[in-house]
């Protein structure tokens, strides 16, 4: 089907300029697929944004990990969307799980972001995912249905936006979800994009996945059919993350 393998590295709120420094020199001395082949884009916090912009080879990409819902103005502490397009910035991850549950942010606000971000020509990377009460329950396909739901309403289109299932109880915990367990609600995401937006979007929208990636577990995972690729934390501050990068080949 020919969907673009993609690589997400999401930094979150790690790093001092040093260490910033240090990964970017990491990633630009490292030997991986081409552009052809896969998208690399990585997300520091706001403030090392120019930094990460203007040292990075130029193959990879920038991600901002947030942006504000709508145009700028007095929202103190907030970032725009206008701003990141000022700067160049190219894409956006919107609606991790941890502005999610710790920020309050519901899921029709977050359709509210994806739109108003991909409005402004912004591209997003838009994630999903159930807790493990929620899988425990049996409900997990009805969460991240209704949270696709939510940002398919608000958007005229999915061409700048990759779709990431991002289970909570995997993020950070060192628990990855089985290659069976991360296929089989991939399968389902392109089932209801099938189902309600169109057979086209299904095919084509990557839809990557996230939580407890790392350079031992990639490869196994990539090889699920629906996995376009990854979102990954706490390893994309390390050298593995060139091994994830590696898995798309
Ligand atoms: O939340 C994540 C990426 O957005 C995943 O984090 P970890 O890879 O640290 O589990």
């Amino acid at each position: 089907m020919g969907r673009k393998f993609f690589v997400g590295g999401n930094w979150k709120c790690n790093g001092t300029t040093e260490e910033v420094k240090k990964i970017v020199s990491m990633l630009n001395d490292a030997q991986v697929p081409s552009g052809d082949v896969v998208d690399v884009v990585v997300s520091p916090p706001f403030v090392f944004l120019p930094l990460v912009q203007s040292s990075l080879r130029s193959d990879f990409h920038v991600a901002a990990q947030n942006c504000w819902v709508r145009k700028g103005g007095a929202f103190t502490g907030e970032v725009s969307a206008e701003m990141l397009v000022n700067l160049g910035i190219p894409w956006v991850i919107i609606g991790h799980s941890e502005r999610r549950s710790l920020l309050n942010e519901s899921s029709e606000f977050i359709g509210d972001k994806v739109a108003y971000a991909l409005s402004q020509g912004l591209k997003v990377i838009a994630c999903v995912g159930e807790t493990l009460e929620q899988r425990e329950s049996g409900s997990t396909l009805e969460v991240v249905s209704a949270q696709t739901k939510a940002i398919a309403d608000k958007i005229p289109s999915w061409d700048n936006v990759v779709l990431a299932y991002e289970p909570v109880w995997a993020i950070g915990t060192g628990k990855v979800a089985t290659p069976a367990q991360a296929q089989e609600v991939h399968a389902e995401l392109r089932k209801w994009l099938h189902n309600n937006v169109s057979a086209e979007v299904a095919g084509s929208v990557r839809i990557i996945y996230g939580g407890s990636v790392n350079g031992a577990n990639c490869k196994e995972l990539a090889g699920q059919p629906d996995l376009d690729g990854f979102l990954v934390g706490g390893a994309s501050l390390k050298p593995e993350f060139v091994d994830i990068i590696k898995s798309a080949m």
